[in-house]
């Protein structure tokens, strides 16, 4: 897909969403271009002395709602176009989850496993540095996304903290425990895609054991397959960026997990356990009941989604169906449960951690789990119940639900200031 046409690929979901509300076509207009994307050039010191450059950005796509909110992603292939795609996917995941929040996103264009820790350190440190200006606990508010996580958003908060000259945890979400991070943060992004399933399991016709395929086996995968397995499912195949697995019989999550623990791909379990290998492409059309994308975006499309076999997919990284493919799995009778529904449960408990800091207050586990159950269970459920009434799929109800919070925020703002603050 063309770099440049990315983000008019997810306004088809907008243009859809549209033909089932009256809208006035200024709160339209308004969303279909960020607000604001800031590209820097991070320059830092490698341990070899010399000095290499990498870019990134920051998108604040819409913050009618609220501050700006939404992750920071490291991979070679970032770009702005993708930045502003996932800036606008958060501004409506926000809203489907009713969070008091605009969308953002942000990037850095690199390869994070070919740095050294320190390089690391040195890199977020420098993305603070850069971005520090549009930053702030009611402006914009980031968070760990792809090959990002809880360590380097510790080193991020810090990094603005010092810049302010006093502690501001609510700046950033997804930190660790020990610096403001808030319990259950780790796990929140499969937790509320499996609250939603299981809230959802009678109308999705899903009895007993379902057998589920999971592509990506980072934050998001590792969690869904550890929470799914517990219920008695099985785990059928599993994928990551250098390979995939697949057993029958369901993959042995011990001995998933320890080789990524020892930074191995699932592939390398391959003879252990009974695990066969799968190439990485076949991932998505294997032979099971529940599919969840857990990697990155576009991995269905027109080109392999008649031949995804599963009844349900789970959505749990941003993206992974192209337009296209969701209208051959509607055909099919496949639902999808959308990315800004389904993997919503990271940017709630996101927002429970600013709640959290702001009120220098800290919840625990279990009052975390019951609220985060509540939000995918209330917003779930509405989004079904349009789904139904509109005979619409449920990602174009998720995009009314949506909009429809968005445009009265927009009209309530009052529209002859559009681009002021
Ligand atoms: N971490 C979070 O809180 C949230 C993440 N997401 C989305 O979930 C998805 C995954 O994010 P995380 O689990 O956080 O990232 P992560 O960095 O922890 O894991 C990413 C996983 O995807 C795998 N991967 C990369 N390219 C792949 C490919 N071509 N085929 C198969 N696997 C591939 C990697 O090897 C890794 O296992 C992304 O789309 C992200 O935007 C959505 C909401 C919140
Ligand atoms: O936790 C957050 O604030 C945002 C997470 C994120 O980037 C996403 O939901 O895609």
């Amino acid at each position: 897909m063309a770099e440049d046409s990315l983000l008019d690929h997810a306004l088809v979901r907008l243009d859809e969403a549209a033909t089932h509300l009256t809208v006035d076509p200024d709160v339209i207009e308004k969303l279909k271009y960020p607000r604001e994307t800031t590209k820097a050039r991070l320059m830092i010191r490698m341990d070899d002395g010399s000095r290499k450059s990498f870019l990134a950005w920051r998108c604040r796509y819409d913050d009618t709602r609220g501050p700006t909110k939404g992750g920071i992603r490291y991979h070679p292939e970032a770009s702005e176009a993708e930045v502003e795609m996932l800036a606008f996917w958060m501004t409506f995941k926000c809203a489907v989850m009713n969070l008091p929040y605009g969308g953002g996103k942000g990037a850095v264009q690199v390869d994070p496993r070919t740095l050294s820790k320190a390089e690391l350190e040195r890199l977020s440190r420098s993305y603070i540095q850069a971005f520090a200006r549009i930053l702030g606990p009611e402006r914009d508010i980031p968070a760990p996304d792809v090959y990002t996580n809880s360590m380097i958003m510790g080193w991020m908060a810090d990094e603005y903290s010092q810049i302010i000259g006093q502690s501001s945890p609510a700046v950033i979400t997804g930190k660790p425990i020990a610096l403001g991070g808030s319990l259950g943060r780790g796990d929140a992004t499969a937790r509320g895609g499996y609250y939603l399933v299981r809230h959802l399991a009678s109308e999705l016709g899903l009895t007993g054991v379902n057998r589920v395929a999971i592509q990506g086996f980072g934050n998001a995968g590792q969690h869904i397959a550890r929470l799914l397995a517990a219920d008695g499912h099985k785990i059928v195949a599993v994928s990551d960026s250098s390979g995939a697995v697949y057993s029958s019989h369901g993959l042995n999550l011990d001995v998933l997990l320890a080789a990524k623990d020892h930074n191995l791909s699932v592939s390398s379990t391959a003879g252990q356990a009974g695990h066969q290998n799968l190439p990485g492409n076949e991932l998505v059309t294997v032979d099971c009941d529940i599919l969840v994308p857990a990697a990155l975006e576009n991995m269905i499309t027109a080109r392999n989604a008649d031949k995804v076999t599963a009844k349900l997919i789970l959505e749990l990284a941003n993206g992974p169906v192209t337009a296209e493919a969701d209208a051959i799995l509607a055909a099919k009778g496949a639902v999808v449960l959308p990315d800004i529904l389904a993997n919503a449960g990271g940017v709630t408990v996101s927002y429970f951690e600013w709640v959290q800091n702001k009120q220098g207050y800290y919840w625990t586990l279990e009052e975390i789990h019951d609220r985060l159950r509540a939000i995918m269970e209330r917003e779930g459920r509405a989004i079904w119940e349009i789904s139904k009434e509109k005979k619409i799929t449920a990602r174009t109800a998720a995009y009314v639900h949506a909009l429809s919070r968005l445009a009265e925020a927009i009209e309530a703002h009052g529209t002859q200031n559009f681009f002021l603050s």
